[in-house]
């Protein structure tokens, strides 16, 4: 019998490309074969970088078949993935490695990466942050500022979606116009149709004058819509008739009015799901959604708590140690389900009430800050926590892979023998160690 293997069963190989996100090669990208490459500044390098914070021989890939395996070649300033340092890791599709100030990812080919480029900016309008997400984000809110398109604004609660429709509107030509906001949701549904359209007098019980909506009263300006999710399926017809006509018509009356406004829509709702599901109009979410702007969630982005916390400090006019180290670090760790609102909320209150205001946290968490780490030196406590967090990270890693070391190292995007070794550092056992 044949040992060959059928080719028709074989797997297609996989091809993959690195691409370049940021630093002084941004937006290049190099297609990848199955072999080892090394990366650098050193012109010997297969792929040689400009960026001078990256070492001459600082990474190499070992791309195989069916995995790509990166290892740090002793550079200066180290190879970082999802902010942990790494020595040898396998590198998941699209995990980020950052060599100095060069970030990176490897891609499928067949993927079109859409590189957006950082904008210079930490800041948009009354919004903050210096992440590589928030300053995507602001690139994007840049250029569509500029025109006059329609915006849906996508995020949870509290990710500053009001703060970056005023931010829109504050940086167009309309800006000399009226910012007109309707929360959809906080108003009752008989009166939604008249806050937004207007309507002649007596049309409704109530109706004594007659009066304008919101968008005849945005003429010349822009109209947010915030939580246009909850709008009720019957207005929404009337709603995509102003998106494509810019026509109003008030309650009551006969004849449409001609308005000129920009339309700015929010939600914190996964839209898509809502048209599948009956409850949004397929045809309003497709005219709402050619520009869109999706807010990251500030657990995915917290590297922007420091600056975030300084320029709430700042608005209240305190200075940057109003807040302890201890405080800032217990700040940086916190999960923030109520996102920048949440943590400007905890900001005000520990600056007013002390900090038995810090938020409650989970008994893991808490247990990271027992009052010894809360008098240890900065540098010790931060490690006792980075500990915490890796034994916490592992022992729910290998709970939801089974015990198994080689799903969890894929998993979690790390190297096995670097789960291994953590595994070994904190006394926890696989149940299943292949290899
Ligand atoms: N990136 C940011 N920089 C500075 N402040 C922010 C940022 N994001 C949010 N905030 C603050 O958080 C508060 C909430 O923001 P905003 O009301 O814009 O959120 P939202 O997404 O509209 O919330 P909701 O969905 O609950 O209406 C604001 O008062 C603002 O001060």
């Amino acid at each position: 019998m044949s040992t060959t293997p059928d080719p028709e069963v074989l797997l297609p190989m996989l091809r993959r490309k690195l691409v370049i996100l940021s630093g002084s090669d941004a937006g290049r990208s190099f297609s990848l074969q199955v072999r080892n490459y090394r990366l650098g500044t050193d012109p010997a390098c297969d792929i040689v970088l400009n960026d001078r914070t990256v070492s001459r021989q600082h990474l190499s890939l070992e791309v195989r078949e069916d995995r790509v395996l990166a290892r740090d070649l002793g550079s200066r300033n180290g190879s970082f993935c999802e902010r942990m340092r790494f020595r040898e890791l396998e590198l998941r599709m699209g995990a980020i490695v950052r060599l100095g100030a060069t970030e990176l990812k490897v891609v499928p080919t067949e993927v079109r990466e859409h590189i957006i480029p950082l904008s210079s900016d930490t800041w948009f309008g009354g919004l903050v942050g210096g992440s590589r997400r928030m300053r995507e984000v602001f690139t994007l809110l840049q250029r569509l500022a500029a025109g006059d398109a329609d915006v849906l604004i996508q995020g949870e609660t509290g990710t500053g979606k009001e703060l970056c429709a005023a931010g829109i509107h504050a940086a167009s030509p309309r800006s000399r116009g009226p910012f007109s906001i309707v929360d959809v949701a906080g108003i009752t549904p008989s009166l939604v149709e008249s806050e937004l359209f207007g309507h002649v007098k007596g049309a409704f019980t109530g109706a004594h004058s007659e009066r304008p909506g919101a968008f005849e009263q945005a003429d010349g300006g822009t109209v947010f819509l915030d939580e246009v999710g909850e709008l009720p399926l019957e207005f929404q017809p009337r709603l995509l008739r102003v998106l494509e006509g810019r026509q109003v018509k008030r309650v009551g009356a006969n004849e449409y009015r001609t308005v000129n406004v920009r339309v700015v829509a929010a939600t914190h709702r996964d839209l898509e799901a809502d048209v599948k599901a009956g409850r949004f109009r397929e045809d309003l979410f497709h005219r709402l959604a050619v520009l869109r702007v999706t807010l990251p969630p500030l657990r995915e982005r917290p590297e922007d708590i420091p600056l975030l916390v300084d320029t709430m400090l700042e608005r209240l006019g305190r200075p940057p140690s109003a807040l302890s180290e201890q405080t800032r670090a217990l700040l940086e760790q916190y999960p923030w389900p109520g996102n920048v609102r949440e943590l400007r909320n905890v900001v005000q209150r520990v600056v007013n009430l002390g900090e038995q205001a810090l938020p409650e946290m989970s008994a893991s968490e808490r247990a990271r800050f027992t009052s010894v780490e809360l008098e240890m030196p900065f540098k010790e406590a931060k490690e006792r926590l980075i500990d915490g967090f890796e034994r916490d990270y592992l022992k729910n890693l290998l709970e939801r892979c089974g015990g198994n070391i080689s799903r969890a190292s894929r998993e979690a995007g790390l190297a096995r023998l670097y789960v291994r070794k953590l595994l070994k550092k904190y006394g926890l056992h696989a149940s299943k160690d292949s290899e």
